[in-house]
């Protein structure tokens, strides 16, 4: 296991008889993994856990599982979902301060700057075009978001024709879109697909020339979505203005980080999961999901 909320840590001990540990070291008994995004699930993990029957992702993403080794080892995944309106929030977050420069202009305030109000002007989102790729939970509730503010919004899912999807994009005044026709006319573009061999670097030089040079790109969902050396050549030779961006190439990142430190970049530590509510949410799935095992018992243990 490996930080997932205290009250669920606590819980899982006394009502579940859940033995818990809160590293790996060597081989191990465990039946049930809980990981986080930042554990890799490949066959080294799977070889100290030759007892796993069931891997909890606690979150979203599952591109740090290998799930060919997993399904051969018959273990069955778990994931906790929960995390689209904190996602969401925090793309909206970096889509308002990029666009309001806020960062330029609260930093030029503290040095007592007031020029700054003519020097740095910032946008209005209102009317402005948001192309959000990736129509799953977290891209659908920018969506539902951004039309409030008055965005138009412009979608590309390789699935588009569930009926969740469409009666979503029809809520938030929605266009279905080609992936070129997103990126040629959208102000901001935020990327929620998930990191899978179809999805990698699935933003590259050939997309970036079509971007518009006003265009913010924003990245909660993963960074190997976008090819790194392309996507500093872009803020770099300025074929986009500005990146928000909560995922890293290498994470944890504890030192100066070239691309973050550009100025045209906003950067978070990968916190769009992070917030007291959702950990907390995260916690109670996860009782949900051990409390239905304990209950099917032997139905898993075939
Ligand atoms: N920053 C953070 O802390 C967090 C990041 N995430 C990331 O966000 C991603 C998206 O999360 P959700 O919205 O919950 O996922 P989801 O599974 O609900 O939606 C993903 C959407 O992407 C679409 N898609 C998949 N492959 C595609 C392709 N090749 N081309 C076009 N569309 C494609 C799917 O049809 C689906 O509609 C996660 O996979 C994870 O990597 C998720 C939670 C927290
Ligand atoms: O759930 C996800 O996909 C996330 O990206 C959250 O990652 P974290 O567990 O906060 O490292």
């Amino acid at each position: 296991m490996s930080e997932i909320s205290d009250d669920a840590i606590q819980k899982l001990k006394k009502e579940h008889n859940v033995h818990y540990k809160e590293s790996l070291v060597e081989e191990d008994e465990a039946e049930l993994l809980i990981i986080r995004s930042n554990v890799y699930v490949d066959l080294a993990l799977l070889s100290k856990l030759p007892f796993l029957k069931f891997i909890i992702k606690a979150g979203s993403g599952i591109d740090n599982i290998d799930l060919d080794r997993m399904k051969e080892r018959d273990v069955r995944l778990f994931t906790t979902p929960v995390n689209a309106h904190s996602v969401a929030e925090l793309a909206l977050l970096m889509i308002l301060a990029l666009r309001k420069r806020l960062g330029r202009l609260n930093a030029a305030l503290k040095e007592g700057n007031w020029n700054a109000k003519y020097e740095v002007k910032g946008h209005n989102l209102y009317k402005s075009s948001l192309g959000i790729i990736g129509y799953g939970n977290i891209g659908r509730k920018l969506s539902l978001i951004a039309n409030v503010i008055g965005m138009k919004i412009l979608i590309y899912d390789h699935h588009p024709f569930d009926s969740i999807k469409q009666e979503h994009a029809s809520r938030a005044k929605g266009t279905f879109v080609s992936l070129e026709e997103l990126l040629m006319n959208s102000d901001t573009v935020s990327l929620h697909v998930p990191l899978t061999d179809g999805t990698r670097y699935m933003i590259d030089c050939p997309q970036f020339n079509l971007c518009r040079p006003n265009c913010i790109l924003i990245n909660t969902a993963r960074a190997d979505l976008v090819n790194p050396t392309a996507l500093q050549e872009a803020l770099l030779e300025k074929k986009i203005a500005g990146l928000g961006i909560d995922v890293h190439y290498h994470e944890p990142i504890h030192r100066i980080d070239a691309l973050i430190n550009m100025d045209n970049v906003l950067a978070t530590p990968h916190v769009g999961s992070q917030t007291v509510e959702n950990i907390e949410l995260i916690g109670e799935r996860i009782i949900d999901i051990i409390t239905m095992l304990n209950n099917k018992g032997d139905e898993y243990y075939e």
